[in-house]
Formats: structure tokens, sequence, C-alpha cells
């Protein structure tokens, strides 16, 4: 298990390169196995990315039908709500790609009748023991990964697979999330952190402070660390691996 961390000079280009190279890794992994599983996430930094994916799979080897997305974490809002992370991913890539209803794994929305705890619940039975080849993550200015926060009952130990979050720091409040142990059921890990306001939380992280729910995520083979260099500027020097 190793970590890699790759500076780039700015949020465009962690945009570009990481679509680009997910792509790449999407379609070789699909041509070494029957599906691929590829965990997203929400945040600024993964929908830009989100964008020139779409842009790139238009006139790629990329095959849909053997593609299945699941979510690491969801805004618990109602379906429409413009807030919520697989609606925000999904009307992304979905502009050139045709996923399969079947294979797309959204989190639930808030209906009325079930509570995040409740559709917590759902969701675990729905990803029962799937492991992931990808686990795509943003980092907060805290240290939060996923609906994960710091000093939060979010982040206390658990034997769930999924969880209901309410009270979150960051709204909206109530979220469902993936717990550390699944986020970690992963081959590789992929962190997108762009901004001067990430460096402290993605240097404290890379040191293992292990106060910070990041911290505590790791790919099972890889964890990459795609930054550019506002988010990388407080980095110690042996993390200066240029891309
Ligand atoms: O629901 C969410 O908000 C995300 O899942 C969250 O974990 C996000 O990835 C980080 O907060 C980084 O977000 P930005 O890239 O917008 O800073």
């Amino acid at each position: 298990m190793y970590t890699r961390v790759v500076r780039l000079p700015d949020a465009e280009d962690v945009s570009r390169v990481v679509a680009r190279r997910l792509l790449d890794r999407v379609v070789a992994l699909q041509a070494a196995q029957p599906t691929v599983h590829l965990c997203l996430t929400g945040g600024d930094a993964a929908n830009a990315m989100y964008e020139a994916f779409a842009e790139l799979a238009e006139s790629s080897e990329l095959d849909a039908t053997r593609l299945q997305l699941w979510w690491g974490d969801e805004r618990f809002v109602p379906a429409t709500d413009p807030m919520r992370n697989s609606l925000q991913a999904v009307s992304r890539l979905a502009r050139t790609i045709s996923f399969q209803a079947a294979y797309t794994h959204m989190m639930a929305a808030q209906d009325g009748r079930k509570d995040s705890h409740e559709s917590a619940a759902e969701y675990e039975a729905e990803l029962g023991g799937t492991t992931f080849d990808i686990m795509l993550l943003g980092i907060g200015a805290d240290g939060h990964v996923g609906s994960i926060f710091p000093g939060h009952p979010s982040f206390e130990p658990t034997t769930r697979s999924v969880i209901g979050v309410t009270d979150s720091p960051k709204a909206p409040s109530e979220r469902i999330t993936l717990t550390l142990p699944t986020l970690n059921r992963s081959d590789e890990v992929w962190f997108l952190a762009t901004g001067e306001a990430k460096a402290e939380a993605v240097a404290a992280t890379l040191e293992y402070d292990e106060t910070l729910p990041a911290a505590h995520v790791h790919g099972r083979v890889v964890t990459y660390w795609f930054l550019d260099e506002a988010a990388a500027g407080q980095l110690p020097a042996q993390y200066s691996c240029p891309f």
C-alpha cells in the first residue's frame, strides 16, 4: 500500500489530469474484469472533474454497461434539490455517457417517509459486501471526508457500513455517508483537493493527524492525492514530487 502525491499548477489542471487518468484507468480495468465499481464524491473539485471526464468519455472505449456508480456520501434533501451530490454528478456525466439505471446506485433522497438513518440502512443492504476499484474523495478544510466530520458523531467507531448524519457542520445538516471502514474497501483511493483553504488539512492528513477523518482513509493498493499548488502549499519537502 503506498501513497502518491501528484502536484499540478492549478485547479483546472487537476480536473483535466484526473479526468484523463480516471478514464484511462477505468478502461484498463474493464479490459481485465467484467465490471468496475467506481465510488463518486460530491463537491466543487469533483464536479469540475466530472465535466472534463464527460468531455473525454464521448470518444473513448469506456463501456458504460460495465461501470457501476456508487456514492461515498449524499446530502439528505429532496430528490430534485440541486444540492444532491448524485444529481450534480449525473447531470454532468450523463451528458455524454449512457449509464445503466440498475448500475447507478444513488443514495435515497429525503421523501418525508424515512429519515437519513433508515435510508442509510437501505443503502447498506444494497451495498452488501461490494468493494470498490476506485474511491473518489474530496477533503474539507476541517479534514472531513465524505460526510464524516472531525469531533462529530459521524467520526465515532462503528460496525455499520453506511450511516445517517445529522447536525453536519457542512450544509445541509442531514446526510448519508459510507463509514471509514467502507471508504477503505477500495483498491484505489483518489483524493482531489484544490485551493489554499485545503492546504492545512492536506498537510495534516499526510502527516497523519489522527484527529482528521481523512487521515484514516487509504486505498488497499494505492492512495493518490491530486493537488493544485495552492492545496499543496503546506506540504513538507518529502511530498514535493511533481507530476
Ligand atoms: O457532500 C459533500 O459536500 C462532499 O461529499 C464533501 O465531502 C466534499 O467532497 C468536500 O467537502 C470537498 O468539497 P469541495 O471540493 O467543494 O471543497
